[in-house]
C-alpha cells in the first residue's frame, strides 16, 4: 500500500519505536464484522443460529468478526434487519455509550447509520433518538438503515449541527458525535481515501469539529454524557479537538471508558498538555484487531461552585429565549388523525391482532405515523421522518408500511407467513416476484400478512388461493 510521504513522517513523528510496527500493519488482511440487532436476537442467540462462521469481538457484546469471502450482506437475515455490518473498531463508540431506555438521544453526524442503529436498538423503543447528518443523501440511507433495524422512537434530521442547537437547548441525556475527519483509519479498507488525504485536509477537519462539537455540548442537559469519535489518528482532531473543547467548555470532564486490554490511552501532550486527556482511548492497528478509531467520553458537570451555576443559568435562559422566539414565529402544526382514517387504521390493526405501543398517532398528507414526545421548539427543523411510519390510507383503506412491518415481530401479529432462509421461495418474495403455491395454515391466512425469514419480519404481502401478492418495498428489492 503506498502511503503519502507526508503522512508516514508525521505517523513517525508521533509513534517513534511503534512507528514499524504500525506501518507493517498495513501489510495485513483488514478486519470484517457484523453488529447483532439486539431488537430482534440476543447475541447469544445469534452466536448458535448464524448461518456462516462467526467469532466473538472481545470488547463488543454483540459484535462478531467473519472472514474475508463470506458475504452476510447476501443472506436474507441481513435483508431482515438482524445484523449491521460494521468494522470492528467502528463498532467501539456506541458500546461505551450507556444509553438507557427512556433516553433522550442525539447523533449528531449520523450517517449511513452505523452507530445510530446501535443506539436505537439500546432504546428498546423507548425514549427518543435524534439521528442528524448534514448530507440530505446520506440521511435518506440513514433512515433506510434505522427502519430495516425495525427501530420505531426516532427523529431523522438533515441540519447543520447549530440550527439544531437553537431547537434543543440543554435537552440530551446523551449524545454521540461521530465528527467527519480525515479518515487515516480508513486507509486499509478503504484505499481511496488515501488519495484525498492531505495535511491541509487534517486541519479543514480539525477546525470543522469544533465547530460541530460546540453545538453538541449546547444540547446535552447538565449531567448528561457525550461521546466523540473520529475515525483518524491525527493529533489536531482527536486529543486537539478535545482539549480545545476542555479549555472553552469547563464545565465538562473527561471520563474513563469500559476498558479493554487492547485500547491505549490518548496523548495529553497532543492536545494542549490537560492531564486527563489521558483517558479518551485510541484503537491503533498494530495493537488489536480493528482499523483505527479514537473516543473521549466526556460529562456535563451540573452546577457547582456559584460562578459556574450562574453561567450556566445565563445560557439556558438565554437558550430558552431563543425556544421562545422560534414557537412565537410557527404556527402549531395539526397532525390529527380524521375519524375515516382512525376507522381504517383500527380495522387494519384488528384483522392482525396488533397493538400500537403508547404514543400519539399523527397523519400527515394521508400517511400515518407514530410519533415520538418532541419539544415545540422542533418545527421549522428539517427532517426526513419523525417517528415510525405506520403506513398509508388508500382508497378507503389502510395499507401498512414496509417500516412498520420491520418493526413487528411475528408474536406481535396473528397473519403470519414464514419462509426458511434456504427457500427459493424467500429469494423470489425480495426479488418483489409474486409467490404461488401457498398453503393456509394456523397463521397463514388470507390477507395481509406478515412475511417472515424464519422469526424475523421482511415486509407484507397479501395471500388470496394461495398466491401472495408481493408488497415488498420496490426500492428495498434485490435485483
Ligand atoms: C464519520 S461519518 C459518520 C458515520 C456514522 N456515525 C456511522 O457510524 O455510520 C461523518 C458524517 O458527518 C456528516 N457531516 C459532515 N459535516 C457535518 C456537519 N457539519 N454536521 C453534521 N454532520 C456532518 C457527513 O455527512 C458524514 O455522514
Amino acid at each position: 500500500m503506498v502511503l503519502p510521504e507526508q503522512f508516514k513522517n508525521r505517523m513517525r513523528n508521533m509513534l517513534g519505536d511503534e512507528y514499524q510496527d504500525f506501518i507493517d500493519s498495513y501489510e495485513m488482511p483488514r478486519q470484517y464484522g457484523l453488529r447483532v440487532n439486539t431488537l430482534k436476537v440476543s447475541p447469544e442467540e445469534f452466536g448458535e443460529m448464524a448461518p456462516f462462521p462467526v467469532e466473538r469481538i472481545p470488547w463488543i457484546k454483540n459484535g462478531f468478526f467473519y472472514k474475508e469471502g463470506i458475504f452476510p450482506a447476501r443472506h436474507p437475515y441481513y435483508a431482515a434487519g438482524v445484523y449491521y455490518l460494521q468494522e470492528p473498531s467502528a463498532m467501539t463508540p456506541a458500546s461505551r455509550l450507556s444509553v438507557e431506555p427512556g433516553d433522550r438521544v442525539l447523533d449528531l453526524c449520523a450517517a449511513p447509520g452505523g452507530k445510530a442503529t446501535e443506539l436505537a436498538a439500546r432504546l428498546k423503543g423507548k425514549g427518543v433518538l435524534v439521528a442528524n447528518d448534514i448530507s440530505n443523501s446520506r440521511a435518506r440511507a440513514l433512515l433506510h438503515n434505522l427502519e430495516l433495524f425495525g427501530a420505531a422512537n426516532i427523529f431523522v434530521t438533515n441540519e447543520i449541527p447549530a440550527r439544531l442547537a437553537e431547537s434543543f437547548p440543554g435537552y440530551f441525556d446523551k449524545i454521540l458525535v461521530d465528527a467527519p475527519c480525515s479518515g487515516e483509519g480508513m486507509f486499509r479498507k478503504d484505499p481511496d481515501v488515501i488519495g484525498s488525504w492531505s495535511s491541509e485536509r487534517v486541519d479543514f477537519f480539525a477546525k470543522q469539529q469544533r465547530s460541530i462539537v460546540k453545538s453538541a455540548v449546547e444540547m446535552l442537559r447538565p449531567g448528561g454524557v457525550m461521546l466523540y469519535s473520529t475515525c483518524t489518528f491525527s493529533a489536531e482532531e482527536n486529543e486537539g479537538t478535545v482539549g480545545w473543547l476542555l479549555e472553552q467548555n469547563p464545565e465538562l470532564e473527561l471520563l474513563k471508558l469500559e476498558p479493554y486490554e487492547g485500547f491505549s490511552e490518548g496523548k495529553p501532550e497532543w492536545g494542549g498538555g490537560n492531564e486527563t486527556l489521558s483517558c479518551c482511548v485510541r484503537i491503533w492497528p498494530h495493537r488489536m484487531n480493528g482499523e483505527g478509531h479514537f473516543m473521549a467520553l466526556l460529562r456535563k458537570r451540573t452546577a457547582g461552585s456559584e460562578d459556574e451555576r450562574k453561567r450556566l443559568e445565563q445560557q439556558e435562559e438565554k437558550q430558552q429565549n431563543r425556544v421562545k422566539r422560534k414557537k412565537k414565529e410557527q404556527p402549531k402544526a395539526e397532525g390529527k388523525l380524521e375519524a375515516e382514517e382512525k376507522k381504517h387504521l383500527e380495522a387494519f390493526l384488528r384483522e392482525g391482532g396488533a397493538q400500537l405501543p403508547c404514543g400519539r398517532v399523527e397523519s400527515r398528507g394521508g400517511k400515518a405515523y407514530l410519533v415520538p414526545e418532541m419539544p415545540d421548539s422542533v418545527k421549522g427543523i428539517r427532517f426526513l421522518r419523525n417517528g415510525l411510519y405506520l403506513g398509508e390510507f388508500k382508497k378507503g383503506r389502510f395499507e401498512p408500511s414496509e417500516a412498520y412491518a420491520m418493526y413487528l415481530s411475528p408474536e406481535c401479529y396473528s397473519k403470519v407467513l414464514s419462509f426458511g432462509a434456504e427457500s427459493e421461495q424467500v429469494e423470489m418474495y425480495l426479488r418483489g416476484e409474486t409467490v404461488f403455491d401457498i398453503k393456509v395454515g394456523e397463521k397463514c391466512k388470507n390477507g395481509w400478512n406478515l412475511v417472515c425469514v424464519d422469526k424475523f419480519s421482511l415486509g407484507w404481502g397479501k395471500l388470496s388461493n394461495g398466491v401472495l401478492k408481493n408488497k415488498y418495498l420496490c426500492s428495498w428489492r434485490k435485483n
